[in-house]
């Protein structure tokens, strides 16, 4: 089954729903991605700081997919803010992958305390400029962060990646999302396992033959936002990628929006700086 995909403000393509490699263990990620590209998913999204970039490049090398059928993002370390920091950090990214380009790369957090992320930006409209990466984007930014990008530098981020699950849907923030041509992409998109007992849920994901976890990526597909679950476990990495064959009926939607109570699994953008 294809992926539907979602066109980013430059025209590049992303599928909308892809794969998470964070807390993957390094020695176990090439075999990992492997079985999500076997699966069909064409998308991975790792990051420096999840040490297992070479896993990733090492499971791209060994697959029969062509390099560009595959959609790569990988994030800025936190240590990389600075522009001259940014483009090692960078550098450092892609000898770990053993790619010559990605296809996103995403300034991990914000860290507004350090104040360097519009400088940081900089450096990343650079490697754009320069053809290394095909888009650029953001991660955990909150709409001030956003504004201070578009009123000091040129590029308007592609994406936005930031924590979005039934617990914390973010309408506001993809409304200015959607109202600046940005992309919303979800992390943690399962809650990180942790709605997926509920009994509503469950009961919800039983009316249509699925299990709680296909009707929320669902969900997240009606949504419009990209959504990149993980999982290491062969079956469930199959599980969250047959969720092409139902459609959640409006009134399933008004009650998944019940859920949105602003509950983090992961740590606030305006303070999360380690
Ligand atoms: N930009 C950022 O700051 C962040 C980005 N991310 C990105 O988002 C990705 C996804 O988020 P993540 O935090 O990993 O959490 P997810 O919401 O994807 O949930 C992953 C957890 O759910 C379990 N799980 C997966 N599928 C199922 C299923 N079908 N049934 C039951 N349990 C399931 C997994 O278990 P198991 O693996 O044991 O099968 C794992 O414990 C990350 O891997 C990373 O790429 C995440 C956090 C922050
Ligand atoms: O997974 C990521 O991309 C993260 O940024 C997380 O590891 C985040 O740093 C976190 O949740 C720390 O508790």
């Amino acid at each position: 089954m294809a992926v539907p995909s979602v066109v980013l403000n430059n025209e590049v393509a992303i599928p909308q729903l892809g794969f998470g490699v964070w807390q993957v263990p390094a020695g176990d990620t090439a075999k990992v991605v492997r079985t999500a590209i076997e699966t069909g998913y064409r998308s991975i999204d790792t990051a420096a700081s999840y040490r297992n970039e070479a896993g990733v490049g090492e499971a791209i090398r060994s697959s029969d997919v062509p390099r560009d059928e595959l959609f790569i993002t990988t994030k800025l370390p936190n240590p990389g803010h600075g522009y001259d920091e940014a483009l090692r950090a960078f550098d450092a990214s892609l000898a770990e992958l053993g790619l010559d380009h990605v296809d996103l790369y995403l300034i991990h957090w914000p860290m507004p305390a350090r104040g360097k992320y519009v400088e940081t930006w900089r450096a990343l409209e650079k490697l754009y400029a320069d053809g290394r990466v095909r888009a650029i984007g953001v991660s955990n930014f909150h709409v001030p962060h956003l504004r201070r990008l578009f009123d000091e530098t040129g590029i308007v981020p592609a994406v936005n990646q930031v924590e979005l699950h039934p617990r914390l849907q973010q309408k506001a923030l993809r409304e200015f999302h959607a109202e600046h041509g940005i992309v919303t992409e979800a992390w943690s998109p399962l809650t990180q396992g942790s709605l997926l007992s509920d009994a509503t849920l469950t009961a919800l994901a039983a009316k249509y033959g699925k299990s709680p976890a296909q009707l929320v990526l669902r969900w997240h597909l009606q949504l419009g936002t990209v959504a990149i679950p993980k999982s290491v476990t062969p079956s469930r990495i199959r599980e969250n990628f047959d969720v092409f064959d139902f459609e959640l009926a409006e009134d399933d939607l008004a009650a998944l929006a019940e859920f949105d109570d602003g509950t983090r699994t992961g740590p606030d953008p305006d303070t999360f700086s380690s």
